[in-house]
């Protein structure tokens, strides 16, 4: 029932940077065939290079596809049958291709909004869209989504961000039901903080109440977070975590989400209360950190004014 890694093809969308060229590499150390697909070329030529020096075998190929995955349907349908026509069906698809702005909700643009829709939403769909006829009628397949922790829960700073990697949850939980039957497996990882570009990026603008509750939790290593989704993918699990927290969280936020093993249902059930309990102590120092930073504006602003 896992998925042989060996001679697969593996389309990772934001292999060029950060988790998902970890993602590559793992894949790659396993023997599967890559394709890359970012936007920007130098850094796809880039990754490649760093991904081909992995290699077990001489018959192994790392394909570099350069289209935004968030713009026309049409072009990402392409991309898919180009990648296709050069390394046959794909047999497993990582939608990795992401990225967060955040800040209060007034301060955030209302075209934020639509970008990260665009960009973490609609950038899962097309590519999803674009291989699953070929995965359900030849039976094999696993769909990969990098949502967040941010996608369980709702952060201070993070309403446009949030909100666009919760919509993936509903999306492959909607989809897991339809192909469970063809055998195509759908896996949703929720990483911590996690220490890539993007993460840089994002720490240039991100909100001190933001930062102050994200640090409740540590920041993690690409490498770790990849071998992780890597093995869930494989093995066809419908939740990806990490770390003890990863894991508390998964399971408190089960909902309805598909059930993998009895193992799992069976921890779920047992650890609900308790990790409810701890979830009402971690909300309790949240809120006290939004309000200690309002305090602090508030008088750093009379401050200001009696200087
Ligand atoms: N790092 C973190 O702390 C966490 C990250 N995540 C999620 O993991 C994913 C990867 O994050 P991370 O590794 O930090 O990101 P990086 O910014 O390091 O890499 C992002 C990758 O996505 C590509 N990309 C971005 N936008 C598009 C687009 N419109 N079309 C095609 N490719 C695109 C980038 O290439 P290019 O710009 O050339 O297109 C790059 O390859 C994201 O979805 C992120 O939300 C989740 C939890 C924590
Ligand atoms: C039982 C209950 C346990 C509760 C633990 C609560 C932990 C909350 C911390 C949330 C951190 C959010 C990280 C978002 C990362 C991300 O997506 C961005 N870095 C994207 O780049």
């Amino acid at each position: 029932k896992p998925l042989a890694l060996p001679g697969a093809h593996v389309v990772v969308t934001g292999g060029s940077s950060g988790i998902g060229k970890c993602i590559a590499i793992e894949c790659y150390k396993q023997g599967a065939f890559i394709t890359l697909v970012a936007r920007n070329e130098d850094k796809l030529l880039q990754a490649k290079k760093e991904i081909e020096k992995h290699s077990i075998n001489d018959k192994q190929v790392v394909l570099c596809i350069s289209v935004d995955v968030s713009q026309d349907y049409s072009q990402v349908e392409n991309v898919i049958k180009q990648a296709q026509e050069k390394l046959g069906p794909v047999d497993m698809l990582v939608n990795c291709a992401g990225m967060s702005l955040s800040g209060k909700f007034e301060d955030l643009e209302v075209s934020t909004f639509e970008r990260l829709m665009s960009v973490n939403y609609l950038g899962s769909v097309y590519p999803s869209r674009a291989v699953i006829s070929t995965m359900k009628e030849r039976r094999v397949g696993r769909i990969v989504f990098v949502s967040s922790q941010a996608g369980q829960l709702g952060l201070f700073g993070f309403t446009a961000y949030s909100s666009s990697k919760f919509a993936i949850r509903g999306l492959a939980e909607a989809l897991q039901m339809e192909v469970k039957p063809y055998n195509v497996y759908v896996t949703v990882a929720y990483p911590p903080d996690t220490d890539t570009p993007g993460f840089a990026e994002e720490n240039k603008t991100k909100p001190l109440e933001t930062r102050l509750i994200s640090e409740t939790v540590s920041v993690c290593k690409p490498e770790q977070v990849a071998k992780q989704i890597v093995k869930d993918a494989i093995q066809g699990n419908f939740n990806s975590s990490i770390g003890s927290d990863g894991y508390m969280l998964s399971s408190l936020t089960c909902g309805m989400a598909p059930v993998t093993s009895i193992t799992e249902g069976l921890q779920q059930v047992v650890t609900m209360g308790l990790f409810r309990t701890i979830a009402l102590f971690y909300l309790g120092s949240f809120d006290s950190i939004v309000r200690r930073c309002m305090m602090q504006r508030a008088k750093s602003e009379i401050a200001d004014k009696t200087a």
